[in-house]
């Protein structure tokens, strides 16, 4: 596609205007990228960071707010009059994802390895997988250390800061409080000159419980005499009270947008101007279409060549990336998929496929993703994002919108809304800043039209055409059913819950969209049931007196809901196989020790009989259920916590424990507690069914997570089929 560049930015002026001037070797990397100009957020943020300000920078997505804390933390280090030592730290960089974090890392990388001497041209691998120059030579000439990249996916933390000699980290919030606080970090991570902390898309990072108690720990560890810069494209409350906590006098940077129409006062906008921000009107039943037909159209009419898809949840990411990959009208296209289910090897691999792939209108490329994709990802050349349900968080949709139309080109972003209520919602951002221009309907031709007065008949051949392949497998009728469940859920859980309520979901639409074989058993879709059948026969009843009375149709009132026909598709489900050998062999076992178990006497089947009443009483409705994850939750924190603990303690000795020896120390150390308390029998057994199912699911969760591996990496060798982990 011709990616022409858009109206926006309005650049910030020449690199050479600032005072004092950038270092030459910062220059000669600005300079090698093309860069020829300062973005506003750049011209505004750059000069103020050197010097001694805190910054707060809010500025649309793609507009250049990484280099505008690179540059500044290396133009730092490099007129620091007292030159830091290897493995001194001068700053921190917390983004959320590891996706960011290791975007950062490149850039750091790229500006620091520009310094190593040419006659060193060995690039290896290091230990995080990314490219950097080991050799103990060119370690030796370069004047200023490799930054390190602390997150989930790092193997040897503390080897490789210490073989690097790092005076940057870069990572996640959880992975860098336990590397900078653990008795071993706290021996070998010098924080005492730290210069500069950055937190990278901070409203994020602040918005979650758990990552603001781990910035508040590295907050407190740091010195207090530094630099605070906090980024992100939607600033919020919570980063006012960060403030508070961690900032001096801190300069607020702000850069808006303004839109000017014809004969229109001009209007502010959180979007960039080069973005075509669009909404498309379908029903539910309909949205699996005009997905397609928007993939189909943007190629056909605009030669689009990449795309990115957002959805809801990781289960409906994983269905759709199976179901779209076997669909013969995408046969061209190179489908990947990226969620935080994914180990996170597969996610890194997944993510430079994508980046990597030669994308062209001919052989276009499309990453079907969760929100993990959705902020700081810089995706050089996206021509359209579409939103297949629209963010539960509404500050994530100018983030995801904002995949595309970077640094000034032009891209366009759909968002699907289902016809009904859910229309406010274009009101609902346009109040914040985020105008959005309706998309039409697609036809079958690819025409724009109306959304048609009746569900689109082509919704249900599709719909046949996807029960078709789940028939092949029953492992895809299993995952549609959980991307089903999952993504209601996400429904109930949108912050804009007087738009999206969940009394609107329209099940069998829903269940239409993504193909499903049969309704799963939920007691949400029980009662919708009952309401259905109760309004259909009022509606009945309304239509016979009218026709009764003779009063005239249209004068009287029917509140005629439109209500779609589902029918189960007739499936021997006793006899339906999945596709793997092993989990057929599996399913098969278990359903005939169900059929040994069928009762023979009366007495028998009474039995059996109270037992399913009873099952299905016990069968929570989804608020009660919520509690119970609540406190499910809390106890897995509490478990991570001790883990931790016992993993930091380790660390201090020197050594590393894998989840099974320090499940075998604390066994120890149980064992030990036991003979002391040898009196106390009640709490002696109760420890040692504790940990003896402890014990036994960690063994299991070991050995699954080992046949992921291997699958996953077999996959791998398969061709990019990555994501297919049975
Ligand atoms: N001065 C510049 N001139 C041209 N391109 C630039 C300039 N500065 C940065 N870019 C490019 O713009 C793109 C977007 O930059 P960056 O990722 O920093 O945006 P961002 O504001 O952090 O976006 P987001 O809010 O989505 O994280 C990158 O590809 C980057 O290389």
């Amino acid at each position: 596609m011709d990616r022409p560049t858009g109206a926006a930015p309005a650049f910030g002026g020449s690199w050479t205007t600032l005072n004092p001037p950038l270092s030459p070797w910062i220059m000669d990397v600005i300079n090698k990228n093309g860069f020829a100009k300062m973005t506003p957020v750049q011209s505004g943020t750059i000069p103020r960071a050197i010097k001694n300000q805190d910054c707060v920078v809010e500025a649309v997505t793609g507009s250049g707010k990484t280099l505008s804390f690179v540059i500044p933390v290396l133009e730092r280090i490099t007129r620091r009059e007292r030159k830091y030592k290897k493995g001194e730290s001068a700053a921190v960089v917390i983004a959320p994802t590891r996706e960011l974090a290791s975007q950062i890392h490149d850039v750091f990388h790229q500006f620091l390895s520009s310094l190593i001497p040419p006659e060193e041209p060995a690039s290896v691998e290091d230990e995080n997988g990314a490219s950097s120059s080991t050799s103990a030579a060119s370690k030796t000439k370069a004047p200023y250390p490799l930054p390190i990249l602390v997150t989930s996916g790092t193997a040897n933390p503390y080897e490789t800061f210490q073989s690097l000699g790092s005076n940057i980290l870069i990572g996640t919030p959880g992975r860098l409080a336990s590397f900078l606080l653990s008795p071993r970090g706290l021996s070998v991570v010098r924080v005492s000159e730290l210069d500069v902390l950055v937190l990278d898309e901070a409203d994020r990072l602040l918005s979650s419980p758990d990552h603001r108690r781990d910035i508040e720990r590295i907050m407190k560890h740091l010195p207090k005499q530094r630099r605070t810069h906090l980024f992100s494209a939607t600033m919020t409350d919570a980063v006012e009270e960060i403030i508070g906590l961690g900032l001096r006098n801190p300069v607020r940077i702000v850069v808006n947008l303004k839109e000017k129409k014809k004969g229109e006062d001009a209007k502010e906008r959180r979007t960039p101007t080069a973005l075509q921000n669009t909404y498309l009107v379908c029903r539910h039943a309909e949205k699996t279409l005009q997905l397609l037909r928007v993939l189909q159209a943007e190629v056909q009419k605009a030669e689009a060549a990449k795309f990115v898809v957002f959805f809801s949840t990781c289960a409906a990411v994983d269905y759709f990336y199976r179901i779209m990959s076997r669909l013969p009208s995408l046969s061209k296209y190179h489908l990947t998929s990226l969620h935080g289910d994914l180990p996170p090897r597969i996610r890194e691999t997944a993510l430079s496929n994508f980046i990597n792939h030669p994308s062209s209108h001919l052989s276009p490329a499309i990453l079907l993703c969760t929100d993990v994709a959705a902020r700081g990802v810089d995706f050089p050349d996206i021509d359209v994002v579409i939103q297949y349900d629209p963010p539960t968080d509404p500050k994530s949709f100018s983030h995801r919108a904002g995949r595309t139309a970077r640094a000034g080109r032009r891209g366009k972003a759909v968002v699907l809304i289902g016809k009904g209520r859910e229309e406010d919602y274009v009101d609902f951002l346009a109040i914040r800043k985020i105008p959005l221009t309706k998309q039409p309907y697609l036809d079958s031709s690819l025409t724009g039209t109306e959304t048609p007065p009746m569900v689109d008949p082509e919704a249900l051949t599709l719909l046949r055409e996807i029960r078709r392949f789940i028939l092949t497998d029953r492992e895809l009728a299993d995952k549609g059913a959980k991307a089903f469940v999952s993504s209601l859920r996400a429904y109930t859980k949108h912050e804009a819950s007087f738009i999206f309520r969940s009394q609107d979901i329209d099940f069998h639409g829903l269940a239409i969209a993504y193909g499903l074989l049969r309704l799963p058993a939920m007691p949400e879709i029980k009662e919708w049931k009952k309401k259905r059948e109760a309004h259909l026969k009022l509606v009945k009843e309304k239509k016979q007196a009218i026709e009764a009375d003779g009063v005239d149709k249209a004068q009287a009132h029917v509140d005629e809901k439109e209500w779609l026909d589902w029918e189960d598709e007739p499936v021997d489900w006793d006899n339906f196989a999945y596709a793997s050998k092993s989990r057929e062999q599996a399913r098969l076992l278990a359903l005939s020790k169900k059929r040994s178990e069928i009762p023979r006497s009366a007495e028998e089947k009474a039995q059996l009989d109270a037992k399913r009443k009873m099952k299905s009483q016990m069968k929570e409705a989804w608020s009660e259920q919520k509690e119970r994850k609540v406190k499910k939750e809390e106890r897995h924190d509490k478990r991570d916590k001790r883990k931790q603990a016992e993993w930091e303690a380790a660390q201090a000795n020197g050594e590393e424990l894998g989840p099974i020896a320090s499940l075998r120390a604390s066994k120890k150390q149980k064992s030990n507690t036991r003979d002391v308390w040898k009196n106390d029998d009640s709490e002696d057994e109760d420890d040692q069914v504790d940990l003896g199912n402890e014990w036994k699911s960690l063994k299991k969760e070991i050995k699954s997570e080992k046949s992921e591996k291997r699958s996953s990496k077999k996959n791998i060798e398969k061709g990019g089929m990555f994501d297919d982990l049975d």
